[in-house]
């Protein structure tokens, strides 16, 4: 344990001996934004270098960051600090054990880290851990032995991600109920080792109650498959919230935030960013503990670093603006953001800003917060900011569209879904906002009700039943209004891509035949067979179909804002977003965190834009179209752009994958009413390029194999 200096020279001291550690107080400059005593948002100009240490509570593992002039009296709400000097604070919590401080912020960023010497990754080696992960992950797993399947009883499946299944276990060497996540890699890929071993090694360097334990990895030398280990919990947030007659009480809203807040600071002092929260990313368990799960995505970040990151993170409804318009330098705002949208939709029961592709949800946020400053703009020189800003600005409507929301709560998702990330706070910042020190408090989590098991899954599977009796009523009746499988509240556009992704996860399904050999006790798919001799147990078999990512909530009866509340802006809890292309990150975008080229727009934007654009053309004959929204020529500075007329055709062009150059012209959007038909044209435009796309791969694919390509296929190939 260090000391806490109290002064400036002390503190200079202190810093050289962690700078000599390699690990200057990079981890605190993100406290950039602060609240000042008029409650007026003010951005610190302090240097991030002033910043001397960081203070855990160890109780609540909340953090706190002091700079030089901040070590004074602090407040302490619950077990954090309050009145005191820090400094004799500080040692009279140390010495009662109370309180920790962390002298080495950068452990997870050390380039060394993960690594291990030769001699002790033989060792790990020849206790059974594949080379590959003695190699990248070596001081994660140091301690460690590999567990085997044998030793655990694989249960029901409980969860499915992009890249894993999720089953519940029972680890019989130590007699408890697990989760396993089997993760999809290829231990042959460097990127996906890549990716593989530094989940593994944020998971093991963080140590916190609000953020999943990982307890043990399954693997073998011989064996490509690798299963996380993890406490088991009950539920999720999206399951939770799901759950028919669900409503949540402003205590437990507000103790469900705080957890995740505190998760969320614990993660951004130590350097590491989430990049996918979201409602299934949330866990909980039966005390009502909440714990941040799935790492896949999170990265390292070191404020003072140029290294770049791709902005293709985070599940799209809860996507950060910086990051829709191709930011490569950004911080832990990201993660804020998305919890600012997790706020606004326990209250309201519905996910806040539901778009259906990278357009559509930068303009609902615009719509809903407001577009960015002038200053923004030409401060943050976004890539994609020449492709996509309006013409004239949006206005926010926060306070508006949420008014029947507790005023706190509002007060507090104005901090988080602020458009310049800089004013966002910080997770610790959030902790102290009214929204928490007012009542009705978070209440305890021991004190929340409990509830039945509720995932995701069960949620979705829930749907799945109900849209099959449905469509079962529709066949028996008089008028067959729907496609079999159709969503009865989703344009008929996003009922094929349902159905499409139904299919694939079938086939997903049966690519996982392979574990039945395995090497687990007992695997579900016998178990389902033991079942299904019994009982033909529909949910069971749906439960190998579903996809997984959605929404937190479907309307779980908190008091709704109704009409005023922007119809736009909200969809049924019953869409999944999995369904939805392009709205659920991906690793496999994420070589080394690879980026755009500044100012070079994303070809799948552009193409969005230019679909969406030439969609708008049409409608622009008829003088209905919103001047409001401009795209402007590639490169042009926003300045010369937006003096252009957007009647001209073609107003803007880039390059699309190939090369091919792509115009676009005109304004980006609609009038409102025009909105939802331009987007359903811009949607079907996408499928239909989607399946042309496909069916020129099966035409070459067939070709390939001499084999005739069927009429459609032969004309798709033509296109
Ligand atoms: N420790 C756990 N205990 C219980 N259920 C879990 C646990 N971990 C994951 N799950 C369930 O499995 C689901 C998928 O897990 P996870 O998000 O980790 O997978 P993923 O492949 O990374 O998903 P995504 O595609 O959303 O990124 C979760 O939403 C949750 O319902």
């Amino acid at each position: 344990m260090g000391c806490i200096a109290s002064k400036e020279n002390s503190q200079d001291g202190h810093r050289e001996r962690l700078s000599r550690k390699g690990s200057l107080d990079r981890r605190v400059s993100h406290v950039n934004s602060l609240r000042t005593d008029d409650g007026v948002r003010s951005k610190d100009k302090r240097n991030s270098g002033d910043v001397k240490v960081m203070l855990t509570d160890k109780k609540t593992r909340g953090s706190r960051r002091y700079h030089g002039d901040q070590i004074e009296k602090r407040r302490i709400e619950k077990n954090m600090v309050e009145n005191y000097e820090v400094d004799a604070f500080c040692q009279t919590q140390i010495e009662k054990g109370k309180m920790e401080v962390f002298q080495d912020f950068s452990i997870l960023s050390h380039p060394a880290w993960g690594k291990v010497p030769k001699c002790v990754e033989a060792e790990q080696v020849a206790a059974g851990w594949p080379s590959w992960l003695a190699s990248a992950a070596g001081e994660a797993i140091r301690g460690w032995v590999p567990r085997r399947a044998n030793t655990f009883e694989k249960l029901d499946r409980i969860g499915q991600g992009t890249y894993s299944n999720v089953y519940k276990a029972r680890d019989v060497t130590h007699d408890k109920i697990v989760a396993i996540k089997k993760v999809r890699f290829d231990s042959g890929d460097p990127e996906s080792v890549k990716f593989m071993s530094r989940e593994i090694i944020i998971l093991r360097g963080l140590d916190h109650p609000n953020i999943i334990k990982l307890q043990g990895l399954i693997t073998s030398q011989t064996s490509s498959s690798l299963y996380l280990v993890f406490e088991y919990m009950e539920h999720d947030l999206t399951g939770l919230s799901a759950l028919p007659g669900m409503k949540f009480t402003e205590a437990q809203i507000k103790c469900y935030m705080q957890q995740l807040l505190t998760g969320l600071d614990h993660c951004h002092s130590h350097g590491v960013l989430h990049r996918d929260v979201k409602g299934s990313n949330l866990l909980i368990d039966d005390n009502g503990v909440l714990k941040i799960a799935d790492f896949g995505l999170a990265s390292f970040f070191d404020p003072r670093s140029s290294a770049p990151l791709t902005s293709r993170v985070v599940t799209l409804w809860y996507r950060a603006p910086e990051l829709l318009l191709g930011a490569s330098r950004y911080g832990a705002a990201v993660d804020l953001w998305s919890a600012g949208c997790i706020l606004g939709e326990l209250y309201s029961g519905r996910p806040i800003l539901p778009g259906r592709t990278e357009v559509e949800q930068l303009h609902k946020i615009f719509k809903l917060c407001g577009s960015p400053s002038e200053d923004y703009w030409i401060k943050t020189k976004l890539p994609r900011s020449s492709v996509i800003k309006p013409q004239r600005p949006y206005r926010r409507s926060v306070k508006e569209t949420f008014k029947d929301f507790p005023a706190a709560a509002v007060g507090l998702m104005e901090n988080l879904l602020s458009m310049d990330p800089a004013h966002r706070g910080t997770a610790a910042f959030a902790l102290t906002t009214e929204f928490f020190t007012t009542k009705p408090f978070a209440c305890d989590p021991s004190s929340l009700p409990k509830y039945p098991p509720s995932k995701e899954i069960d949620a979705k599977l829930r749907d799945e039943e109900a849209r099959r009796q449905e469509a079962v009523a529709r066949r028996s009746g008089p008028k067959e209004s729907l496609a079999p499988n159709g969503h009865p509240d989703l344009p008929l556009s996003l009922q094929k891509k349902h159905n499409s992704v139904s299919q694939n996860s079938g086939k997903m399904v049966n690519s996982h035949k392979e574990q039945t050999v395995s090497g687990f006790m007992i695997d579900p798919s016998e178990r389902r067979q033991a079942v299904r001799e019994g009982r033909g147990d529909f949910m069971e078999h749906q439960r190998r179909k579903v996809s997984h990512s959605g929404p937190l909530a479907q309307g779980n009866g908190w008091t709704r804002t109704g009409k005023n509340f922007d119809n736009h802006n909200m969809v049924s809890g019953r869409h999944d977003l999995s369904t939805i292309s392009g709205l659920v990150a991906t690793r496999t975008i994420l070589p080394g965190d690879h980026q755009e080229k500044p100012g070079v727009p994303q070809p799948e934007l552009v193409n969005q834009v230019g679909r969406l654009q030439r969609s708008l053309n049409g409608l622009e004959s008829s003088r209905k179209v919103d001047q409001n929204c401009q795209i402007k020529k590639m490169g042009d500075s926003p300045q010369a752009g937006a003096g252009k007329s957007s009647n001209k055709e073609p107003s803007l062009h880039g390059r699309g994958p190939k090369g091919n150059k792509i115009y676009v012209s005109g304004p980006l959007l609609a009038p409102s009413n025009n909105v939802e038909q331009m987007l359903k044209e811009h949607d079907r435009q996408i499928q239909e390029y989607a399946r042309k796309r496909l069916d020129k791969t099966k035409h070459a694919k067939l070709k390939a194999l001499g084999k005739q390509p069927t009429d459609s296929l032969m004309a798709a190939s033509r296109h």
